[in-house]
């Protein structure tokens, strides 16, 4: 314990400069930690991470509903702006993501989702990735836990995992009334889940990476802590500060010698460059956005996105950077009375008692997550009349069966008591509905937009580019206001509809003004990576939204056009942060990056393994099934090793 604990042994470049590893892991983010634990749990190998960010643990980085706001200067976030999108009105996606240990475990909503067996299924059917099928990949999901929250689940729930997680609370009692309007609409409650028995739609009580103590349980801390990382300092370096800049291909082969890295801090001209070499294999977790950088970098891609930028082609790759996936929310806002917000923590009084239940209990607010509920459904078994789930189709198939591909959820409706829009409006307490397509169809990419590893990657972000998107978007928003209305009936209080179509645009494109009049941020020399956070605060005054709601009318899913509809979606359709598949799994080369063991085609000990290896996104949140990627990833390597060794 404090003061005895000893320091984090974090290593700097010149450390580990010219050194031989049998691993090399690029990225100690999500699931870079779970990569190196496992691997680490030989004390016969040695194993090196090398990560961009740095450790950075602190009181603030562990207290859950704290940690998750994202534009806190202290955590390691960046964010990422994406190419003017075609038919948003010229606006730019933002990603957010994190640089450090943990990676985005270390920011994100920890909510703990694995997806319901059918998307595996359809994993396996839609792409032939039969070895990715719901039955492969359920022992992973249950080795990474610690399903601590619901003793006694079943055997479908693991609880000698590292990651601890428990059903969300309810932080505030106005997302207990989500469920009467889930009901009202059709759909039923789902207690569990992660249950892969449970039904594929309703209202699911979610579960979060957050412990027994009540804390965030991110990667880092799961895998990678300072004892881990202390315990196997003999066999495992953690270099941090360091961004690899190219890996090291021996001449015409398909092995991967070593990785060349730079110090982060090291903005010279010619910086220095370091090199560590790989006794067997090198695996890429460096996220879904710079995964592909770094092959791109190492002249593996496509020949055109490589060549003109003076890089020698090593080995074309058609599909590196191809396919990027996410899933894209609309915000609809109901006003609700502050004390039923999280916002009811800004009254100075509220917080400091929550505070004290923090240190004191790990409870109250601050021990949970924004989000405890959500919504998941068919967008094609919602009656276009009455908007009620249908529990039966056209054929009289079950549609509520989650093991079969035909029933996925291609909508979530998040429910978080908070503002869900780019900035806050003064004086109004707002309860968000994101309405969000979660399969879908509109696809982006990742190029480079210089030689540099620390700028920014070129994203064109896919956004809801293919109209197939749009009409679902458009069934998912007139849904959701359906919804709001029925929270409306069932809640004690008023709960009008402030910000949803119907309501005035000029509004919409104040508060987003400052957000699409950026320009110039994607020149990647103005904004390098480690770049601080952009500062954050409302672009409407109070007197303005005072005004505003003084002059709102009554906006209803019966009475909204869908002209509205179309106009509220262009203005504030918005990335969710869980992208995917820029070095997706496939078949052949022709179609994706890696094979089916996340050995990248045409090399014999080069992997990636992250979200970006994902077929498509899947349809709960991204986290869970990246470290079911990374665990499976683990075994891959360890059984791929001792086959050699047995030849
Ligand atoms: C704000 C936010 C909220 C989210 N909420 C949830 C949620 O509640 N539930 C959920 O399931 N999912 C959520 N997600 C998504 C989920 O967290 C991510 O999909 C997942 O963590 C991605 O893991 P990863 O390993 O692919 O990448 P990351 O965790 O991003 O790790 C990549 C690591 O690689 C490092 N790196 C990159 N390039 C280099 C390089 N060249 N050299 C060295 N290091 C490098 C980075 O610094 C980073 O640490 C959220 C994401 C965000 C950003």
């Amino acid at each position: 314990m404090w003061p005895f604990t000893p320091s984090y042994p974090e290593l700097l470049a010149d450390d580990v400069d010219g050194k031989t590893y049998d691993y090399i892991i690029v990225g100690g983010g999500t699931s870079g930690c779970v990569l190196a634990s496992r691997l680490s749990e030989d004390p016969s190998v040695s194993i090196l991470v090398l990560e961009k960010g740095s450790v950075r643990d602190n009181f603030l980085s562990r207290i859950p509903l704290l940690s998750q706001n994202f534009r806190f200067p202290l955590l390691q976030s960046v964010s990422r702006l994406s190419e003017p999108i075609d038919g948003f009105h010229g606006r730019r996606a933002r990603v957010w993501a994190a640089e450090g240990m943990g990676g985005a475990s270390r920011v994100n909503a920890m909510l703990f989702t694995r997806g319901v067996p059918g998307g595996y299924n359809q994993w396996a059917e839609g792409f032939g990735l039969t070895d990715w099928s719901w039955d492969k990949v359920e022992p992973y999901f249950r080795k990474s836990e610690n399903a601590y929250g619901r003793p006694g689940a079943g055997e479908y729930r693991g609880y000698s995992g590292p990651v601890e997680n428990r059903p969300a609370r309810l932080v505030v009692p106005s997302v207990g009334y989500t469920e009467k309007a889930a009901e009202a609409v059709g759909l039923p409650v789902v207690m569990d889940g992660n249950d892969p028995k449970a039904s594929a739609q309703g209202i699911v009580n979610l579960d979060t990476a957050v412990n027994a103590k009540g804390q965030r349980v991110s990667s880092y801390g799961a895998w990678l802590s300072s004892r881990v990382a202390n315990e196997r300092r003999s066999h495992l370096s953690v270099c941090t500060r360091v961004v690899a800049s190219k890996l090291i291909v021996g001449g015409g082969s398909s092995r991967v010698k070593g990785v060349q890295f730079r110090r982060v801090e090291d903005k010279t001209r010619e910086p220095r460059e370091f090199y560590v070499k790989a006794r067997r294999e090198v695996v890429i977790a460096s996220g879904t956005l710079c995964s592909p950088q770094l092959l791109l970098l190492s002249g593996i891609g496509p020949r055109e996105a490589i060549e003109p930028l003076g890089i020698p082609l090593v080995k074309e790759a058609p599909a590196v950077g191809r396919n990027l996936c996410d899933h894209v929310s609309v915000p609809i806002c109901t006003e609700v009375p502050q004390k039923d917000t999280i916002h009811t923590i800004e009254s100075p009084l509220v917080f400091i008692w929550n505070l004290l239940l923090y240190v004191l209990l790990g409870t109250g607010i601050l021990a949970e997550s924004s989000t405890a509920r959500s919504i998941f459904v068919r967008s094609k078994t919602i009656d276009d009349e009455t908007l009620v789930v249908k529990r039966r189709d056209e054929n009289g198939e079950d549609t509520m069966d989650a093991s079969s591909p035909r029933n996925v959820p291609n909508v979530e409706v998040m429910v978080i008591p908070l503002t869900g829009l780019i900035d806050m409006i003064p004086g109004q307490s707002l309860f968000t509905w994101y309405a969000t397509v979660v399969q879908p169809f509109s696809r982006g990419t990742v190029e480079l937009a210089s030689k540099n590893p620390l700028h920014h990657p070129r994203m064109n972000h896919p956004l809801l580019r293919d109209t197939r998107d749009l009409k679902t978007m458009h069934k998912a928003v007139r849904f959701t206001m359906r919804l709001a209305e029925e929270f409306q009936a069932a809640y004690p209080h008023p709960a009008p509809l402030r910000f949803a179509p119907g309501m005035d645009l000029k509004v919409l494109d104040k508060l987003y003004s400052r957000e699409n009049n950026i320009t110039g941020v994607n020149i990647p020399e103005l904004k390098p990576a480690t770049a601080p956070v952009d500062k954050v605060g409302s672009a409407m005054s109070k007197k303005e939204a005072e005004k505003v709601k003084k002059g709102s009318k009554e906006l209803s899913w019966r009475t909204a056009t869908d002209d509205e509809i179309d106009m509220y979606i262009r203005r504030a359709a918005v990335s969710c942060f869980h992208v995917t598949s820029t070095c997706r799994m496939s078949l052949s080369p022709e179609d994706g990056v890696v094979d089916q063991r996340l050995k990248v085609h045409g090399f014999e000990n080069l992997r990636v393994a992250d979200a970006s290896v994902f077929p498509m996104v899947t349809s709960a949140h991204t986290m869970a099934p990246t470290i079911m990627v990374a665990e499976r990833c683990a075994d891959f390597l360890k059984e791929d090793w001792s086959e050699r060794k047995g030849q």
